[in-house]
């Protein structure tokens, strides 16, 4: 096992009866090797500060110093994984929108309630009307959950302003303001292309223009978000208005990803090959073509399995499919109050193995490796190995099989972030 011995242990969790290092290359898994999960039973990893300094079995090798206040925690009978990563929430927006549930039981799609002015709208209303304020104290909350659930970074979009710059520009300060206090690391996200505006329902390409010749080279001057995403499909932005949306983000250094192909094929698959976007998302009406595309040109596919559920959808993204094409799969709850109201990221991996047939490996590979290259993150975390960042969560679980089989509760016992203990409370 690779040591670093030049500073001292400050966190020692030993006898890990299942630890999951996740270890290997810093890049995509995909096919056989999101099979493979770097097990190591009776497990021990040392963390210097933020940092984790040994990972192997047994003890700790006698040359690491132990510093004289450092925790350790004993995790016999628990599963210790990477931090979990959910790569795709709408983490930061005003109001909750249960009426819609009650509506779409009642027949009325996502795509309905959309077109005749509620679903996204209703939230852009909300959030206009929110100060910072109430919005960062509704995020935290909402990041609390997460973390309790062993989530240690968060992906978050902005598109709760569309046309109204300020509010798009309020959800991202929001978001800088949760990373300089919250332990959960986000990762902003500029979605100015979530809905198209009511003002411009008849000229989009107007609204197009403003997002590249003025949102976007803001947003990327001031350094308010790593990624541009675009909400592709029938009613929204067509392949066109998001490949220039796209196009125009790229070249002011903004990583891509899409809403791809959710409802309706459309497009958005192949587009987010021609692009090179980092991930395309849902993907639930993707062609086989576009997924063949997404594949030659390392397109990670994010599914978000209780979005579909949510939305009462028959049909679920084709993840054997896509593995068996060699697309490396990011599982995430893509958190938001219309169509994922949960920050449960646990359920979703129940999900992943209920509705994506995806076995208990590939699933953790998808929220942690995987997740940690949906938001190119990968040098830093995604897998328990020496220099990489000591994110970590503790499950009171006897194997992850275990993790995805009892569902709907939360298993965490203990979240390691940057190295820092948060203990949760767990029914035992
Ligand atoms: N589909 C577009 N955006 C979100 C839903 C946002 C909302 O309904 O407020 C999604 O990824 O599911
Ligand atoms: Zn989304």
């Amino acid at each position: 096992m690779a040591i670093d011995m030049s500073e001292k242990a400050t966190l020692i969790i030993k006898n890990i009866s299942n630890l999951i290092t996740m270890r290997g290359p810093n890049r995509p898994r995909k096919k056989e090797e999101m099979s493979e999960i770097g097990l190591i039973k009776n497990g021990i990893i040392a963390a210097s500060k933020d940092k984790i300094i040994y990972v192997g079995s047994g003890d700790l090798p006698k040359d690491i110093e132990i510093a004289q206040d450092a925790k350790i925690i004993n995790a016999q009978g628990k599963t210790v994984t990477p931090g979990l990563i959910d790569s795709h929430t709408h983490l930061v927006h005003g109001g909750s929108r249960e009426y819609e549930l009650f509506k779409k039981l009642e027949g009325e799609s996502y795509l309905d309630i959309l077109s005749s002015g509620g679903g996204i709208y209703d939230t852009v209303e909300s959030t206009k009307k929110a100060s910072f304020d109430e919005l960062l104290k509704k995020a935290e909350k909402s990041l609390n959950r997460m973390l309790s659930y062993g989530v240690t970074t968060v992906e978050a979009k902005s598109g709760y302003g569309l046309d109204d710059f300020d509010t798009e520009l309020k959800q991202l300060e929001v978001i800088k303001e949760l990373n300089r206090i919250h332990p959960i690391d986000l990762v902003p996200t500029f979605l100015g292309a979530h809905a198209i505006p009511k003002k411009y329902q008849g000229n989009v390409d107007k609204f197009v223009d403003i997002l590249i010749t003025e949102m976007i080279p803001y947003v990327a001057e001031k350094n308010l978000a790593k990624f541009c995403d675009v909400f592709c499909e029938k009613g929204v932005f067509s392949v066109d208005q998001s490949r220039k949306i796209l196009s125009a983000a790229k070249e002011h250094g903004l990583f891509l990803k899409i809403h791809a192909d959710e409802i309706e094929p459309l497009g958005g698959t192949e587009l987010a090959a021609e692009l090179g976007c980092v991930s395309a998302d849902h993907l639930v009406g993707a062609s086989d073509e576009g997924l063949k595309k997404m594949a030659e040109n390392n397109v990670i596919a994010t599914l978000l399995p209780t979005t579909t559920f949510f939305l009462q959808s028959e049909k679920y993204a084709n993840a054997r499919k896509m593995i068996e094409l060699g697309i490396p799969i990011a599982l995430s709850t893509d958190y938001n109050p219309g169509s994922s109201p949960t920050e449960n990221l646990q359920l979703v991996m129940t999900f992943g193995a209920i509705k994506l047939h995806m076995n208990p490996k590939e699933i953790i590979t998808s929220v942690t490796i995987n997740a940690a290259c949906a938001l190119k993150l990968e040098d830093k975390i995604g897998s328990l190995e020496v220099g990489k960042k000591a994110d970590m969560a503790i499950f009171d679980v006897p194997n992850i099989e275990y993790l995805i089989y009892h569902f709907g509760v939360n298993h965490t016992q203990t979240v390691i972030k940057n190295g820092e203990v948060h203990d949760i409370a767990v029914v035992s």
